[in-house]
């Protein structure tokens, strides 16, 4: 594996893969969190923690939560519109099994796979700013380091995939994004997806058979 960077920033222990529930280090989505809380008490409204084991062999990142999904589910993409292609492929591709019903008691488990967040805390207008990305990065290098089995990587979308590379100490030059490219980084391998958004599925930009055959590759390459 690539040597893993720390970013800048408050020190955080390396083994802490997931922020508290009051994570501090954003202010910005820390007290867009505290004005969701008062107006939505029932919701989950804290940084979304990882879904699925720590022993998997692949890891797939997404961008944020999204504010009525995890947000208020409190799994990754859970309740967002993107979780609904994202989980049907899961299953499909055999990384999932169950019935997805878009709630965290769905009963829904993951095969060998886990799903995290380059930024844990839901964005305003579901856009984090880079500081917010570089700062939460140190969530998403002790989730990698946590991960001994790791052998695949997917990137969901460019934020995704610029702050995993940074994560694993990877210059942009050495990979760049592209919808099913597909990069080796020592004992991993990154596979670059077109995020799976309401948007680009909307409007074509990424297309079910696009994003499945993603996931076709990560079996094929999984299984051999
Ligand atoms: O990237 C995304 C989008 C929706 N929900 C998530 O958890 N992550």
């Amino acid at each position: 594996m690539p040597t893993l960077t720390r970013g800048s920033g408050p020190r955080v222990p390396t083994s802490l893969t997931d922020p508290d529930r009051d994570c501090p280090f954003c202010p910005r989505l820390a007290e867009f969190r505290s004005e969701v809380r008062a107006r939505e008490p029932g919701w989950f409204n804290a940084p979304v923690p990882s879904f699925g084991g720590a022993d998997a062999s692949l890891l797939i990142v997404g961008l944020a939560p999204g504010l009525q999904g995890a947000n208020r589910t409190g799994r990754p993409f859970t309740g967002d519109y993107a979780g609904d292609l994202l989980y049907a492929t899961l299953i499909d591709y055999g990384f999932a099994q169950g019935h997805y019903q878009a709630r965290p008691d769905d009963g829904l488990q993951l095969i060998d796979c886990r799903i995290s967040n380059a930024v844990r805390c839901v964005p305003p207008q579901n856009k984090p700013l880079p500081l917010e990305i570089n700062t939460c990065r140190r969530f998403l290098i002790a989730t990698i380091e946590a991960m001994p089995k790791l052998r695949a990587i997917v990137l969901l979308g460019r934020i995704a995939h610029d702050s995993t590379l940074k994560a694993l100490g990877l210059r942009a030059a050495q990979a760049p994004f592209g919808h099913g490219a597909v990069h080796d980084a020592g004992r991993l391998r990154l596979y670059d997806s077109y995020h799976c958004s309401r948007y680009n599925t909307n409007t074509g930009v990424l297309t079910p058979k696009m994003f499945r055959d993603v996931f076709a590759r990560v079996r094929t390459d999984l299984d051999t």
